[in-house]
């Protein structure tokens, strides 16, 4: 016979008073691991362990819960785990409500501290100076291409990468009404109102667009001022109180941000191979013709897939650049080791800015 709802539920509350032990028990190897870092003075956070735990669960996860769902539950398990060993700070351009607080939780889980910045320089500044643990910054957008200031700091900041996440970026026009009507002025961070001009061009064509420092300082500003709105998240519309005028008026649907985790050497070295890895490095050339593809040749010869190459100009007044590549895989991996080396060799400058584990 079915069982009756009251008896699920029932069940329910065992499966749930069972799970709580376990994780417990969970909690206090982990706090067992907390104290053997402590007393070989090595990082809390281990993101190709995370990986590894996560990697493993998908591949023996028998349904229904779906894979995805899995790696959200795991990844706030091993947030509240490494809450107990230490806290970790996380530096993002804030206020409360942007994308990049989004992506400080989705990638460390919600056990975390908050550390939120005014501007992507001050969150450089606070991982290197030990404010915080870790910063979160935007380096590319899927309209809007790199994220330049990110990349102009990456280029000689002592922080290294550690991680990567990409977010599906909605935005949204918000405001204290729910209608178009009497908008004065859209407020928003430049990116933002780049992502979203074609929509603007349409419907708001006559009305003022206004940078501000974040998303969320316009939706700040918008809870005041019932004459302007903002674009932002649905997180900033909640946080400020507002309504959504309109729905995702980014001019790409599918529109995504990568943003990159950074952190001292000091605080993670680079991590380990996870299975899934990728290599940033910046480099320049000499100003002679064929130089860049000399530069990418050590790619194709040793068969190392480039997956980013972004140039920035090198300020120097000469028509000279840094180019920004990403490839495949970990330098523990000797054709990953060779092509880099030989890289190295040609290049007039060279940095590799971190070894990660690949995000989504
Ligand atoms: O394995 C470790 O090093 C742990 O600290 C445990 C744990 C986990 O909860 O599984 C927590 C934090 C680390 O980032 C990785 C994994």
């Amino acid at each position: 016979m079915a069982r009756t709802l009251a008896q699920l539920r029932a069940d329910i509350d065992a499966v749930d008073r069972e799970l709580l032990a376990l994780l417990n028990k969970r909690a206090t190897f982990a706090n067992e691991v907390g104290e053997i870092k402590r007393a070989e003075g090595s990082p809390v956070f281990r993101p190709e362990r995370e990986a590894q735990v996560i990697n493993g669960l998908q591949a023996a996860n028998a349904g229904p819960l779906k894979a995805d769902n899995v790696a959200t539950i795991w990844r706030e398990i091993m947030s509240a785990c490494r809450a107990l060993e230490a806290p970790q700070r996380v530096a993002y351009l804030g206020p409360a409500g942007t994308f990049s607080e989004q992506a400080a939780v989705q990638f460390f889980g919600s056990s975390i501290e908050h550390v939120p910045c005014v501007s992507f320089d001050e969150v450089f500044q606070a991982a290197s100076a030990g404010t915080a643990d870790f910063g979160v910054v935007p380096v590319e957008n899927s309209t809007e291409g790199v994220v330049t200031r990110s990349l102009d700091l990456l280029l000689t900041s002592p922080l290294h990468i550690v991680g990567e996440i990409s977010l599906l970026v909605r935005h949204h026009l918000l405001r204290k009404d729910r209608s178009l009507e009497g908008i004065q002025a859209v407020l928003a961070h430049p990116q933002a109102l780049a992502q979203c001009q074609g929509w603007l061009s349409k419907h708001l064509p006559e009305v003022e667009r206004r940078a501000v420092a974040s998303n969320a300082e316009g939706a700040r500003l918008a809870a005041q001022h019932p004459e302007w709105a903002a674009i932002a998240g649905e997180r900033a519309g909640s946080e400020f109180g507002l309504h959504i005028a309109a729905h995702a008026i980014q001019d790409d649907a599918f529109n995504r941000t990568r943003f990159a985790v950074l952190c001292l050497p000091q605080v993670l070295a680079a991590p380990q191979a996870s299975g899934r890895d990728c290599v940033s490095l910046v480099v320049s050339v000499p100003n002679r013709p064929g130089a860049v593809h000399d530069l990418l040749v050590p790619l194709k010869q040793h068969g190392v897939s480039m997956t980013r190459f972004e140039s920035r100009p090198a300020k120097s007044g000469q028509w000279e650049y840094f180019f920004f590549i990403d490839v495949q895989g970990h330098p523990s991996q000797p054709h990953v080791a060779a092509a880099l080396a030989d890289l190295q060799r040609l290049a007039a400058f060279y940095k590799l800015l971190g070894t990660y584990p690949a995000g989504d």
